[in-house]
């Protein structure tokens, strides 16, 4: 029997290369250079140029499916965002997609749909604005869910070493493990992606978010200290953690809340999680309950993050429940 979901995959994983390029060929080039979006959160034009070729790819090939993305084009249609707008079309089109204005504005509010549907696929153009700023680690994460299950997921790291480059694209399709191959050679053998052996909880390396306004620094301090891990957190921006944990480089993420009633983003997590699983990881919220992504654009019945190899999972759960959140 064919296994499912090939050509899913397939456009999934184009279509996380093809924005990668962008990103990258505009991280070469930018100086600090962005918008603030109406939660104060920065916004690129490769957040735009990437959101718009993605969905592109996935409406060529898949017409009627939905898209939840992280950006709208709103702001760009601002007469004020003019020179924004036309640096955002030109990316796109030196990137070998001709395009007009309204075609772009019009796939970036493609991903404008909100997560009811039995089949869509959920979108963050650039996972790690912030990180994508600093010229540090960022990622392209694409998800597909049916019956709000994740299925496929595609998620490149542009910036994550790989061999003796960087530049790695993570994939997983349900019940069919997890792969890697380099950004620069998609044709490269895959390689299959296993978190680390490790179970022994002093041993292990944590990583989590750089934003001490994403996840409480103060408390993952003393989890650290309670699990008898000497060294420190490596703090990495965007679900390239996820990759991280999923490859064996580190064996814990830990996303602690930092404000009360802040809802996590499916885009933020989906792709991620089907690379960490199928990679034989384990992800429950800080009070050991999976990842709810049957609510809609949001995990609004999670608190917190909890990422692990599988092997110190319970170990970190019971260290995670003795700390202290808003
Ligand atoms: N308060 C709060 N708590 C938790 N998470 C938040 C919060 N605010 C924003 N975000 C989301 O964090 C996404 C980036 O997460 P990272 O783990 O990459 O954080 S960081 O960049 O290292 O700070 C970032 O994703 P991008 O916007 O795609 O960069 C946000 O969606
Ligand atoms: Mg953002
Ligand atoms: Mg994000
Ligand atoms: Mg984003």
């Amino acid at each position: 029997m064919p296994q499912a979901y090939q050509s899913e995959l397939a456009t999934a994983i184009a279509a996380v290369i093809a924005a990668s390029k962008i990103c990258r060929a505009v991280q070469a080039t930018i100086t600090a250079d962005s918008l603030e979006k109406k939660d104060k959160s920065p916004v690129t034009i490769a957040d735009y140029a990437s959101q718009a070729v993605i969905c592109k790819i996935i409406l060529d090939a898949f017409r009627n499916d939905p898209i939840v993305g992280e950006e709208d084009a709103g702001d760009l249609r601002e007469p004020a965002n003019q020179l924004f707008r036309d640096r955002t079309l030109h990316e796109i089109t030196s990137s070998g997609t001709p395009a007009t204005t309204d075609e772009m504005l019009a796939w970036i509010d493609s991903g404008n749909h909100d997560g009811t549907a039995n089949r869509y696929w959920t979108l963050d153009p650039i996972d790690g604005t912030k990180g994508f700023l600093r010229k540090e680690q960022f990622a392209v994460s694409l998800a597909l869910l049916i019956n709000k299950r994740i299925e496929v997921a595609a998620l490149a790291c542009p910036n994550l070493p790989m061999g003796s480059g960087s530049g790695a694209v993570f994939y997983a399709v349900r019940g069919q493990g997890a792969f890697v191959i380099p950004l620069d050679q998609p044709d490269a053998k895959p390689v299959a992606v296993k978190v680390s052996k490790i179970s022994d909880p002093a041993q292990a390396r944590m990583c989590e978010s750089v934003e001490s306004g994403h996840s409480a620094h103060d408390q993952s301090a003393i989890a650290l200290e309670k699990l008898g891990i000497a060294g420190e957190p490596v703090r990495m921006d965007s679900q390239a953690k996820y990759g991280a944990v999923a490859r064996g480089d580190a064996e814990i993420y830990l996303r602690l809340p930092t404000r009360k009633g802040y809802e996590e983003k499916i885009w933020d997590h989906a792709g991620g999680v089907l690379v960490l699983e199928e990679a034989g990881g384990k992800v429950t919220d800080i009070d050991g309950h999976p990842l709810d992504f049957a609510a809609g654009s949001t995990l609004k019945n999670n608190r917190g993050v909890v990422v692990t190899n599988g092997l110190l999972h319970d170990a970190v759960m019971a260290v995670v429940k003795t700390l202290k959140f808003e």
